[in-house]
């Protein structure tokens, strides 16, 4: 008996449990079907019939086809199997060698099953009864032998004609019923079940079914076999004493013996009628069988598909046989008869198949629910031991592995919170870039699209600027060079520090600045000598105040007795002198003077250049006013030595109504020397202040100096008139600039807006263009006072347009010299020029003076207020410098600006000490700021403001 082991026992398996006992098979053993050829010799019929034999078993397990083979034949020649019986081996060989080991395993518990297969008349019943017999006595000789074990033998067969199954034993029951059955699979009903009581029994059992068989005669067979039968051996087998140490464990098996009806061609058996039929349910039967043995062994070979047991009912029954629990032999009979190739090349097809057939049989055990529950505790003691050490050794493991995924877990948590942190930079990265590619790229479509507007505009007056001498060209590179300026400096200074203010609005300026036409340009030229010559005509007085500041005050140390009089006039002459200074900056002339006349005539010929205009002017002067020329020589003398060009500028001689300058100086002999000189095309004056001759003073001294001072007197009233037909000629100049950019562009002009729009435009306007002069004050470096003084004089007013207009226009022009670093480019001498360095040490002087304003001239409590004002900590250090240094620094904050007005002009007290300034001070001024020193004895800050204007 095999041994068992428990844990081989925990399938059930076939069989009818009693109430008393369980069934258990063991684990399950795997083995293909035993496959085994065995050629019949040819038969005295087929010898009769000359058949010859064409197959040959080349050895014990090849068999050959022998006879006349094609080589384009489409099957093998030959064939292998487990064994392979030729027609000289006898039958008991064939059991013995192909069916006798799976027949006993019944024995030992497990299922058997040994049929036949092939054509009809090859040896198939002949076979199995020989085989069945054989097994018979093996098997009761088996059981003689082992009398330690209790046998239990049980017959049944049924055959299956023409797909009815019947009960040999009892055929007359009627066609049994086939049931399924989870746990035993296929059960026959009502099958009949013998107790076999020994070998004789048996023979008599089986002679009885033999009997009950459907058999026919055919051509092919005398005595053929038209059913499927099936011989069914039960064995059960326990041990005859049971014990403590020998329980109660029983074997049941079953050992099936199938004699197959045989395949078979109608052509050959020569069937009809009922045979013909018969041989139809037979040949669709084996058909089944041979398609489940056929998707059995393609299952095997890693195909998977249905297999069809319940197509017929011999299948269904052998289902177990058939790739289940069970082991099988089967023994395929075939003729050598050259007649019947092609059904014994089938018959070999369908056993190549079979071999491939893979069971899988159990032991099938019995034992009592004693012994059954025995053995369970025993199982479940076992699987209880095997669990606790796999549910420690999966404890112990789960825990290192836990421990290893929570790190895994936190490193990979860490790695995340980086690469979130990288992903949040790169993003904020990202975001910046994509901001500032943004802004460049609207600052390069602005840019971009002023440069096409203004290259239509300029290509529309194109003819224009070449009938005033610039070339198309030349207008077109300036425009380009100066608006690429303007972007490059606008992207890489103003507006990457935080700048609000969007490029556009400086270049609309500019581009319009450039429409300007050749005309006026030659206009501004000419404005510009004219503000140059009328600053020196100013320097020149100056340094005449300062030689009868010198005389008056040698006269006052010559003769202490001096009368009232003469020292009221000198200080009438100084007054007049200042005045001069005030007229040139506030003079005007009478409408209805024949000088204006004489402008607005020759204003009128445009072609007319402004030189020409102007020497006109000068010979209509001098013929009215002839009688005074050559009157003093002295004076004229002065005259050209305070750098008056008359053939440059074309001023009027003025005249000489008392005694020269030159005399009193003679006269007095308080001058050492009054040495004039030339100084190439630049005449200037140059007075000598100090002069080192003693005075000697005797009694006519007091009368020729009053006479001295009239002379003076005289010519400082000639000097205003002067003064203010410059001032006067330069007003026009600046008109008549203005009024020629108009007639260009009349849709663009500011002017012309702010003079016939709405005052709610010019509003507007007024807005918009002084917060361009509030950012080019701030990029020129203009002077702290000129920003207060126009900041405190402009507000809005209509009238004020022309003062805001030269006011930009002038910036713009400074800031295109700063940033070209040359100055002149519209033909200005360089001295006019003031470089950006030299403007930012002028702002640093007043921001000083400033300083020192609020020291000497501000109480402390004055000052703590500014500071809370200006939000400057009283513990800090150096407060006024900080005041100082914030002043006018933020051009975009309106209030920052007003702010910025008022402290400056509470410091310089420039309404206190002059009153208000007036407008007509900032008027048509395109002089750049100077560093020259003092005119009036002003202090710096003082001195900037009027140089300026
Ligand atoms: N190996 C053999 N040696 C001698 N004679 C044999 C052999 N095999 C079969 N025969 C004889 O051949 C004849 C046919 O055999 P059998 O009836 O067994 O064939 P079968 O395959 O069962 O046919 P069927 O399918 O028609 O029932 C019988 O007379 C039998 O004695």
């Amino acid at each position: 008996m095999s041994v068992i082991s428990l844990p081989d026992c925990l399938e059930r398996g076939a069989g009818v449990p009693s109430e008393m006992e369980g069934r258990w098979h063991s684990r399950a053993t795997e083995e293909k079907i035993f496959v085994t050829v065995r050629v019949r010799p040819l038969s005295a019929k087929e010898l009769s019939k000359n058949d010859f034999s064409v197959w040959e078993c080349l050895d014990d397990s090849t068999i050959s086809y022998t006879y006349n083979m094609s080589d384009r034949a489409s099957f093998p020649q030959s064939y292998s199997f487990d064994k392979v019986f030729g027609a000289g081996t006898t039958t008991h060989e064939v059991y013995e060698q192909g069916a006798k080991d799976v027949a006993l395993s019944a024995l030992s518990g497990k299922n058997a099953t040994i049929f036949a297969y092939g054509q009809t008349s090859s040896g198939k019943t002949y076979t199995m009864h020989g085989v069945t017999e054989s097994a018979a006595n093996d098997i009761f000789a088996h059981i003689e032998q082992n009398d330690d074990r209790i046998y239990l033998l049980k017959f049944s067969a049924l055959e299956i004609y023409n797909e009815v199954a019947s009960d040999l034993l009892n055929p007359e029951s009627g066609p049994l019923r086939l049931m399924d059955d989870p746990e035993r699979g296929t059960i026959i009903e009502r099958l009949e079940e013998k107790v076999v009581e020994d070998k004789e029994h048996l023979h008599s059992l089986l002679d009885l079914c033999e009997t009950h068989r459907q058999v026919g005669e055919t051509a092919l067979n005398d005595i053929s076999s038209r059913s499927h039968q099936i011989i069914r051996l039960s064995i059960e087998s326990s041990p005859r004493v049971v014990s403590d140490e020998r329980p109660m464990k029983s074997l049941i098996a079953v050992l099936n013996f199938v004699d197959l009806a045989g395949s078979e061609r109608a052509s050959l058996s020569h069937s009809e009628g009922m045979r013909l039929k018969e041989g139809c349910y037979i040949n669709r039967s084996l058909l089944t069988l041979s398609s489940v043995i056929r998707k059995l062994s393609e299952a095997n070979k890693g195909r998977t598909g249905h297999v069809p047991y319940r197509d017929s009912k011999l299948t269904r029954i052998l289902q177990n046989s058939l790739g289940g629990n069970a082991r099988t032999a089967i023994i395929c009979t075939m003729s050598s008869s050259n007649r019947h190739v092609e059904q014994t090349r089938n018959t070999l097809f369908f056993a190549s198949c079979a071999k491939e057939v893979t069971n899988r049989a159990h032991i099938n055990m019995v034992i009592s629910d004693k012994e059954l529950i025995k053995q369970l505790k025993k199982e479940v003691a076992l699987l209880e031991a095997k669990l606790r050490l796999s549910t420690f050794s999966f404890r112990s493991s789960s825990e290192a592995q836990l421990q290893e995924k929570d790190m895994q877990i936190q490193k990979m948590q860490e790695e995340m919170r980086l690469a979130f942190q990288q992903r949040d930079l790169a993003q904020a990265q990202l975001d910046t870039v994509l901001k500032q590619m943004e802004e460049v790229e609207q600052t390069r479509a602005i840019v971009l699209s002023k440069i096409n507007a203004a290259e239509n505009s300029l290509s529309s007056s194109s003819d224009d600027h070449a009938s005033h001498g610039l070339s198309s060209s030349d207008e077109t590179s300036e425009q380009e060079r100066s608006i690429s300026l303007k972007f490059e400096n606008g992207i890489n200074s103003k507006w990457s520090n935080g700048n609000t203010h969007q490029p556009h609005e400086i270049i609309k300026t500019e581009v319009s600045e450039k429409q300007g036409t050749s005309a006026s340009a030659v206009l501004l030229q000419e404005i510009f000598k004219l503000e140059h010559l009328q600053k020196e005509l100013a320097q020149d007085a100056n340094r005449a105040l300062e030689a009868v500041q010198k005389e008056v005050e040698c006269l006052r140390l010559a003769q202490s007795g001096l009368n009232e009089e003469a020292a009221e006039n000198v200080a009438k002459l100084q007054a007049e002198i200042n005045e001069i200074y005030e007229t040139r900056v506030t003079g005007t002339l009478d409408a209805d003077s024949p000088v204006t006349k004489a402008l607005i005539v020759e204003e009128s010929r445009k072609s007319i250049s402004l030189k020409d205009q102007i020497q006109k002017i000068v010979a209509k002067d001098k013929a009215k006013n002839g009688e005074f020329e050559g009157n003093n020589v002295d004076l004229e003398e002065m005259l050209q030595n305070m750098h008056i060009s008359v053939e440059e500028l074309g001023l009027p001689m003025l005249p000489a109504t008392s005694t020269p300058l030159s005399k009193l100086q003679q006269d007095l002999g308080c001058f050492s020397s009054a040495r004039s000189s030339v100084d190439g095309n630049h005449q200037t004056l140059r007075l000598s202040s100090t002069s080192k001759r003693s005075l000697t003073f005797d009694g006519n001294t007091h009368p020729q100096a009053e006479e001295n001072i009239k002379s003076v007197h005289a010519y400082v009233t000639d000097l205003k008139e002067r003064v203010g037909k410059l001032q006067y000629q330069k007003q026009l100049l600046a008109s008549r600039v203005l009024e020629l950019e108009r007639n260009e562009n009349p849709e663009e002009d500011p002017v012309n807006l702010s003079l016939t729009s709405s005052p709610g435009r010019w509003a507007s306007e007024f807005f918009m263009k002084r917060k361009q002069i509030f950012e080019l004050w701030d990029l020129c470096h203009v002077s702290l006072l000129h920003r207060t003084q126009f900041y405190l004089l402009f507000r809005g007013d209509p009238a004020d347009a022309m003062y805001v207009e030269v006011e930009l226009r002038r910036l713009l022009w400074l800031r295109n010299n700063h940033q070209n670093g040359k100055p002149g480019t519209r033909g200005l001498r360089d001295e006019q020029v003031a470089s950006p360095g030299s403007s930012m040490r002028t702002l640093k002087r007043e921001r000083e003076s400033l300083v020192r304003y609020m020291k000497t001239g501000l109480t402390a409590s004055e000052r703590e207020s500014i500071y809370k004002e200006w939000g400057i900590p009283l513990y800090m250090k150096q407060r006024k410098l900080k005041v100082a240094y914030l002043i006018w620094t933020n051009p975009y904050d309106e209030d920052h600006i007003k702010m910025s007005a008022e402290l400056v002009s509470r410091l310089v007290g420039l309404w206190n000490r002059h009153g208000p300034a007036s407008k007509e001070m900032f008027q048509l001024s395109f002089s750049p700021p100077s560093n020259e020193k003092t005119w009036f004895g002003w202090n710096q800050l003082s001195n900037l403001f009027i140089f300026r204007n």
